[in-house]
């Protein structure tokens, strides 16, 4: 039986510093997090990506049905996750590793499965290691607005995850000899 620790130390989870500032992307341009890897695909249901001229980034999406909540709408958690994704893009596209540090989200309207949504962020503000993000998800085809997001994401160097893992192993070094 494998332990939180083990899966900690598996192999296969160790990413490359390049891993996180020029991730593997599909054809549609979409970084990969680390379980949408195997998959080749975000599991979340973004399809697209860019990032124009502006410093504005585009997604195009899609709820999956296996994310409905009420009948033929997508569960608030897939809203608030793809939300959480989409805006953590705009660091990546700019080469950047970043992590949430907060994330608030409006649920305008209901959102509908298995129908082509757009959603759009942009950066309102940068300081220090701080980036201000906002974005909302809009219906397609037309413009209704039907959820917006801000949040906060802190830059980090590549050995945000190594650290983790040490506090993790501490954690659980200290859960053992407290018994
Ligand atoms: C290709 C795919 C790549 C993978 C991408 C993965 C993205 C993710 O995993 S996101 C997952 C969800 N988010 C997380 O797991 C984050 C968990 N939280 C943390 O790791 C920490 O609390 C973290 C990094 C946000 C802050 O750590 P902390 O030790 O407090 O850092 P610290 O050095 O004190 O602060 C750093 C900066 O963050 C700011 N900050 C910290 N917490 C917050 C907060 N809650 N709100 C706003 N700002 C904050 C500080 O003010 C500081 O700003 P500055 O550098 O400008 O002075």
């Amino acid at each position: 039986m494998s332990t939180s620790g083990d899966r900690a130390r598996t192999p296969n989870r160790r990413w490359a510093g390049s891993d996180f500032q020029d991730p593997p992307r599909t054809a549609g341009g979409v970084a990969l997090c680390g379980a949408c890897r195997a998959a080749s695909a975000c599991r979340l249901g973004v399809e697209r990506e860019r990032l124009d001229e502006a410093g504005t980034a585009w997604f195009d999406v899609s709820c999956p049905h296996e994310q409905e909540g009420g009948p033929n709408v997508a569960h608030g958690g897939w809203t608030a996750s793809v939300l959480d994704e989409c805006l953590g893009h705009v660091p990546l596209l700019n080469s950047t590793l970043s992590v949430t540090a907060e994330l608030s989200v409006s649920f305008v309207k209901p959102v509908p499965v298995g129908r082509p949504l757009r959603v759009r962020a942009w950066v309102e503000k940068r300081e220090g290691s701080r980036w201000y993000i906002s974005g909302e998800m809009t219906l397609l085809p037309g413009r209704a607005v039907l959820a917006r997001a801000s949040g906060i994401w802190v830059t980090r160097d590549t050995g945000h995850f190594d650290r983790h893992e040490r506090w993790l192993a501490e954690q659980d070094a200290s859960a053992t000899s407290s018994g």
